[in-house]
C-alpha cells in the first residue's frame, strides 16, 4: 500500500536520482511546463470523469491528478510537510460560511 507521504518521497527520489525508462523522470526531463500541462490535462479529466456515472473512471483520474501534482510540488520544491502543516491549519476551524452572504447568493 502506498500512500501520498511515500509517493512523494518516490517521486523526490526519482527528481535526487533519475531512473532511466522511469516516467516521472521524463516529466522531470520534459520540464516545469510538461509538468503544469498534465495537471491542466488531469485535472479537466477528473471534471469530465465525475460527470459521468459510476466511480471507477473518477477514482482513476483522480489518482492520476494526484500523482501530478505531487510531480508538481517536487519540481517546485514544495515539500510533503508544507502542505500538511497548511491543512493542519486549517484543522477544526469553523467555517465562515454563515458570515458571508454573498455566498448564499450567488
Ligand atoms: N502514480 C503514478 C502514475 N499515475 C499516472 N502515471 C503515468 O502518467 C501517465 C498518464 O497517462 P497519459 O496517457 O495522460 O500520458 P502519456 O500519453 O503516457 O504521456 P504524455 O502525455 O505525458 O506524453 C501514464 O504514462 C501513467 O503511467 C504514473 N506514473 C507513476 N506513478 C507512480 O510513480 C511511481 C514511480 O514511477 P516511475 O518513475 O515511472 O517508475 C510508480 O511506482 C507509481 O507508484
Amino acid at each position: 500500500m502506498q500512500n501520498m507521504e511515500e509517493l512523494y518521497q518516490l517521486i523526490a527520489a526519482r527528481k535526487q536520482t533519475p531512473k532511466k525508462g522511469s516516467y516521472t523522470d521524463y516529466l522531470f526531463t520534459e520540464g516545469i511546463d510538461k509538468i503544469l500541462k498534465k495537471v491542466g490535462e488531469e485535472s479537466t479529466e477528473v471534471i469530465v470523469a465525475a460527470k459521468n456515472p459510476g466511480d471507477d473512471e473518477l477514482v482513476y483520474e483522480t489518482a492520476d491528478l494526484f500523482y501530478h501534482v505531487l510531480v508538481l510540488l517536487v519540481e517546485r520544491g514544495v515539500s510533503f510537510d508544507q502542505i500538511k502543516a497548511e491543512l493542519a491549519k486549517r484543522e477544526g476551524k469553523m467555517s465562515s460560511f454563515k458570515d458571508r452572504p454573498e455566498i448564499k447568493n450567488l
